[in-house]
Formats: C-alpha cells, sequence, structure tokens
C-alpha cells in the first residue's frame, strides 16, 4: 500500500515528503515529477507567488540507478518565499530571533481557515494557521502522488484534468463536455490534460478559454476572486478495481475523500452526478452490449464506477473549487484582539487558482487508483505485478 506524508510550512525553508510503500523495480526521475510540479504553478489568475517559486523535488532516498528500491523515498523542496522576504508583510518565519518585534495577525478572513484555526490551537497570532492551511501544501502533495502517477502510467493508466467552468462561464451539459473530452479520452486521459495545457486557463474551449480570462480580468478589478469546476478523466482502468463488499473498499468513497482533502474544495460527482437527479432511469443508466467476445457499455453516465468498482470504462469525475478567500476588496470580520467589527486586511493572493488546483486533483487521484490496483494485482516489484497482471488477463 502507498501511504504518503507531507511537512512544511508555506513560507519556512523548504517542504518534505515521504512516499511509502512503492513497489521495487519502477522508474522514476526527479524531471518527470517536475513536469506536474511546472504545470501546477501555471495558469491565469495565478498571484505573484508562483512568478518567483521555481518548485522542483530533490530526492534524498529509495532510488538506485533510476529505479525505485522498495523503501521510502524522501523528497525536499525549498520556498523561494523563505529568503524573499518580498510578501508586503514579515515572513516572520526566517525571523525567530525577532519573535517579540513581529507584528501578530489577529484579522481572521471568512472562508480561509484562520478563525477556527486559532481557536482551535489556541493562538493569539493567526500566522502558525496560515502557514500550514495554505494550498502551498499542495506542491509537496503533487511531487508525492506523481511516484503513483508513475506506477500507474507503467501499467497504462492515465490520468487527465480540464476546466469546465469559471465562475459564469462554462460547458452548457453534460452531452457537450462529452462531445470534446471523448475523442481525447479515446487515446488516453493524457491527450486531454495536454490539449487543456494549451489553454492559460486549462479549459479544451478556445471561445470559453477567452471567456473565462475575461471573467477572471473583471473580478480581480473587483478586488474579488473566482472559483470552479472541473472534470478529470481516468483511462485504461481494468474492470474491478475498489469492491461493493464493505463501505471503506468502494473506489467512489476513496476517490471522493481524495478529492475533498485538497484545500478549497467542497464538491465532487462522479459520472452524471448531479444531474442524475434530475433525470428517469432509462436516461441515466449505461446499457449493456456483448461485443468482441466482452461485455461492453452503450454509454458512460455513470462514470466508469458500479458497486463501487472500476467498471473498465474512464473514471469521469468532476470537482467544484470555491473562490479564493484571500480579496482585496475587503469582508467584514472581527479583530481577535479587540472584538471590535472591522475589514478583512489584503495579502498577496491567487484570483483564481481554479487552473492550478486541476493539477492537484489529477495527482491525489493517483494513489488512491494505485493502492486498489495494488489490492488485486500487488507484489513487491514491478515484475511481480506485471506477472499478476499478465495472469489475470489470460
Ligand atoms: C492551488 C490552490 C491555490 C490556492 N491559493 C490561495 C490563495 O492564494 N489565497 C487564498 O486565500 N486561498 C488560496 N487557496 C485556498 C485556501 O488554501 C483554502 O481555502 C484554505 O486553506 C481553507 O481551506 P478550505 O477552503 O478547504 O476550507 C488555494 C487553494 C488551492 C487548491
Ligand atoms: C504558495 C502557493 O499558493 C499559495 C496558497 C495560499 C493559500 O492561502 O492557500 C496563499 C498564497 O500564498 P502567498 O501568500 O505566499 O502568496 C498562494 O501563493 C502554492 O500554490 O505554491
Amino acid at each position: 500500500m502507498i501511504r504518503y506524508i507531507t511537512a512544511g510550512e508555506s513560507h519556512g525553508p523548504s517542504l518534505t515528503g515521504i512516499v511509502e510503500g512503492v513497489p521495487a523495480g519502477l522508474p522514476l526521475t526527479e524531471d518527470e515529477i517536475a513536469t506536474h510540479l511546472v504545470r501546477r504553478q501555471q495558469g491565469y489568475g495565478r498571484g505573484g507567488r508562483m512568478a518567483f517559486e521555481k518548485d522542483f523535488a530533490t530526492i534524498s532516498s529509495g532510488l538506485r540507478f533510476g529505479k525505485t528500491m522498495g523503501g521510502p523515498i524522501a523528497m525536499s523542496m525549498p520556498n523561494r518565499a523563505f529568503e524573499k522576504d518580498d510578501a508586503g508583510w514579515p515572513t516572520v518565519m526566517n525571523k525567530k530571533e525577532e519573535a517579540e518585534g513581529i507584528e501578530k495577525i489577529t484579522l481572521p478572513r471568512p472562508g480561509h481557515a484562520d478563525l477556527v484555526g486559532a481557536q482551535k490551537y489556541k493562538f493569539d497570532d493567526i500566522r502558525p494557521v496560515i502557514e500550514r492551511s495554505s494550498a502551498r501544501e499542495t506542491a509537496m502533495r503533487v511531487a508525492c502522488c506523481s511516484i503513483a502517477r508513475e506506477f500507474l502510467k507503467h501499467f497504462g493508466i492515465e490520468i487527465g484534468g480540464h476546466v469546465l467552468r469559471i465562475g459564469s462561464v462554462g460547458f452548457e451539459g453534460w452531452d457537450e463536455v462529452r462531445s470534446i473530452a471523448d475523442p481525447l479520452a479515446e487515446h488516453g486521459a493524457e491527450a486531454i490534460y495536454k490539449a487543456a495545457d494549451e489553454s492559460d486557463v486549462r479549459c479544451l474551449d478556445e471561445e470559453l478559454s477567452e471567456q473565462m480570462r475575461e471573467e477572471i480580468k473583471v473580478r480581480r478589478k473587483e478586488g474579488s476572486s473566482l472559483g470552479g469546476i472541473y472534470e478529470i478523466v481516468i483511462t485504461g482502468l481494468p474492470v474491478g478495481l475498489g469492491s461493493y463488499v464493505h463501505w471503506d473498499r468502494k473506489l467512489d468513497g476513496q476517490l471522493a475523500q481524495a478529492i475533498m482533502s485538497t484545500q478549497a474544495m467542497k464538491g465532487v460527482e462522479i459520472g452524471l452526478g448531479f444531474e442524475a437527479g434530475h433525470r428517469p432511469g432509462h436516461e441515466v443508466h449505461d446499457e449493456i452490449t456483448y461485443e468482441e467476445n466482452d461485455f461492453k457499455r452503450r454509454s458512460n453516465r455513470m462514470g466508469g464506477i458500479e458497486g463501487g468498482m472500476s467498471t473498465g470504462m474512464p473514471i469521469i469525475l468532476r470537482g467544484v473549487m470555491k473562490p479564493i478567500p484571500t480579496m482585496l476588496n475587503p469582508l467584514s470580520t472581527v479583530d481577535m484582539k479587540t472584538k471590535e467589527e472591522t475589514e478583512t486586511r489584503y495579502e498577496r493572493s491567487d484570483v483564481c487558482a481554479l487552473p492550478r488546483a486541476v493539477v492537484v486533483a489529477e495527482s491525489v487521484l493517483a494513489p488512491v487508483l494505485a493502492n486498489a490496483f495494488l489490492e488485486k494485482f500487488g507484489g513487491d516489484s514491478i515484475e511481480d505485478i506485471e506477472a499478476n497482471v499478465k495472469a489475470a488477463t489470460q
């Protein structure tokens, strides 16, 4: 079973990650991991921080001659913000000897972890909450998950995401999206993310991309922020990953948890999702056929999962991200120190991080799928697993 843990603060010296349970013999390079780290930094609507961070994870254990050895893989990634002290407020993490002189942050932002975090941990300064709740953590999360992603790719399983909606601009309904995404998915889900990467809002439609950019521009000018909806497609899956036999083995439940564990996510749907509640059964369920010695389905409105198990069709999952809580135009809040009503203070921020969050969402699904795959075909080495897959498909 692949497990990973991340450590690090947004403006601390570095982020650290350890990935345990990766089978031996998987070819892996830092550059492959960096592909997704670079993608996570790109996107229209990003803030100033992403312009100067140069995310790269250095591997310090678990590899020999470019292949995994079965032991924990440790990674480290520096925060350039730690040295820069450029954010317009003291980057307090590198000035521990001056703790007394540093201004406390006492104005919690609605929608961020600030108020509840300070209440829970009994802080009179929001800074420690900001540091660890920040989506800076997703940089190391993407690095860790990219290893599981490489494992899946080795067995022909690909993941690709794209943006469906930003604020008021988006595709009209399920069929319109399918007409663009499904033909790409026939070449493997990576064709989807590669096509989406052509647009700086990661949308597959050129006209919508332009409108989304405009929407972000308008909301930025107003001092507001935006979220949106994205879709992730996973191809190359065998039948029967996950199980209906127990609640915690259902693949859809595990995938949803991974998405909801990501900063700013407020919902997940699989296949038709919430639209299934609007349609009668005959317009929802995927009819079964038998062609070329195999069971097939006429459609994939269940999004590749039935009974908590992969059907062998592409998994289609959508997530919704709320608008960024930090906004130039302030919201009402209360000063934690004086208890007086006042307004939030602005700190450097993304205006819309959805195009970047798509890469995070693609990534966090990888360990879930890799573990479901290992549960079915598992072994200590890639060689063992290849033999198990071969035996199961003969
Ligand atoms: C890729 C990404 C970038 C983000 N950037 C910011 C940001 O610049 N400013 C901000 O206030 N929130 C940002 N967020 C959202 C906050 O991290 C998040 O709302 C906060 O941690 C509270 O957690 P919750 O939204 O899950 O409740 C970002 C989220 C993601 C996934
Ligand atoms: C640093 C990243 O995102 C950060 C997420 C974030 C937040 O509150 O979640 C706040 C901002 O941090 P800063 O105030 O340092 O600019 C974002 O830039 C990153 O994605 O690597």
